[in-house]
């Protein structure tokens, strides 16, 4: 009895190594499991369901398989991967699920989420976020052709990349008032998030009540998952097959 949590695996035909490390989890840690989340940037980037990118076929096959070995399978978008949409969550066999999620786990109300709204210092991405949130945009940038859509995927991820790079690391991590905010409003004492790439179990006092915040970790050089069993979570790492030998698929 078991559910698991991954994020941040930030897939990418660069990374074999990183595909790999996450087929093999599908096909054997995950198999068995109560249900499987995964909250967001599980690809580098998405600019539409209809990108003919092997790599989204591969990992759908992988994750659909799980989910006919009656594993549920449920997404929360990160920051990258925003414009995944149902056409590829049926492929993969997965349901997507909006930002925040309340849940229960094992009689414990839960906050999921990808974690990029908790980020509230870092006003410049909080306006990215918004404008590209805009139903009508989302609605024109997936009608261009797909190499226009390429072009300004190329060049946006480029900016992301050197903006990253200068800010303050303080501004990219969550800010305490945004996280009680959060679980104040849905009442609940236990969150679990991604995005900040800073795996930890973070135990606190809210409002006088003890409360829990789990941070998933990326699987740029290592995998992370969280397993919950009733009344427990474990935060562990799974190491990455050396990239030759993924590259041999
Ligand atoms: O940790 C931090 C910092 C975190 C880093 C924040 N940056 C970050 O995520 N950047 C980023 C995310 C996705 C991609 S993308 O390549 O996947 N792709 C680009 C084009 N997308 C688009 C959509 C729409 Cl609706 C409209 C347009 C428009 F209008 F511009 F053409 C474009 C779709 C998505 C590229 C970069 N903060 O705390
Ligand atoms: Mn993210």
């Amino acid at each position: 009895m078991s559910t698991l949590f991954i994020s941040d695996i930030h897939l990418c035909a660069q990374r074999p190594d990183m595909t790999a490390a996450l087929v093999h989890f599908l096909e054997h840690d995950a198999v068995g499991a109560d249900a499987l989340y995964v909250l967001g940037d599980l690809f580098e980037f998405w600019i539409g369901d209809d990108d003919p990118n092997p790599l989204h076929q591969t990992i759908a096959d992988a994750f659909l398989a799980l989910s006919q070995q009656n594993v549920p399978i449920y997404f929360i978008h990160g920051n990258r991967d925003f414009l995944l949409g149902q056409q590829y969550a049926k492929r993969a066999g997965m349901t997507l699920l909006g930002d925040p999620c309340i849940i229960e786990l094992y009689g414990e109300r839960v906050v999921l989420s990808h974690g990029d709204l908790l980020c509230t210092l870092d006003e410049g991405y909080q306006k990215f976020r918004r404008i590209t949130q805009l139903k009508w945009l989302r609605w024109l940038f997936l009608r261009l052709p797909l190499p226009r859509r390429q072009a300004i995927a190329h060049k946006m991820r480029g900016q992301s990349q050197m903006e990253n790079a200068y800010k303050s690391q303080s501004i990219m991590d969550v800010t305490p008032a945004a996280v009680d905010a959060m679980l104040r409003s849905h009442d609940c004492r236990m969150m679990i998030h991604g995005h900040t790439h800073r795996p930890a179990i973070h135990d606190f006092t809210l409002d006088g009540q003890p409360a829990r915040r789990i941070v998933l970790g990326d699987w740029f050089e290592q995998g992370s998952v969280l397993i919950c069993r009733p009344g427990e979570q474990r935060l562990e790492q799974r190491p990455l097959p050396q990239a030759d030998m993924a590259s041999q698929g």
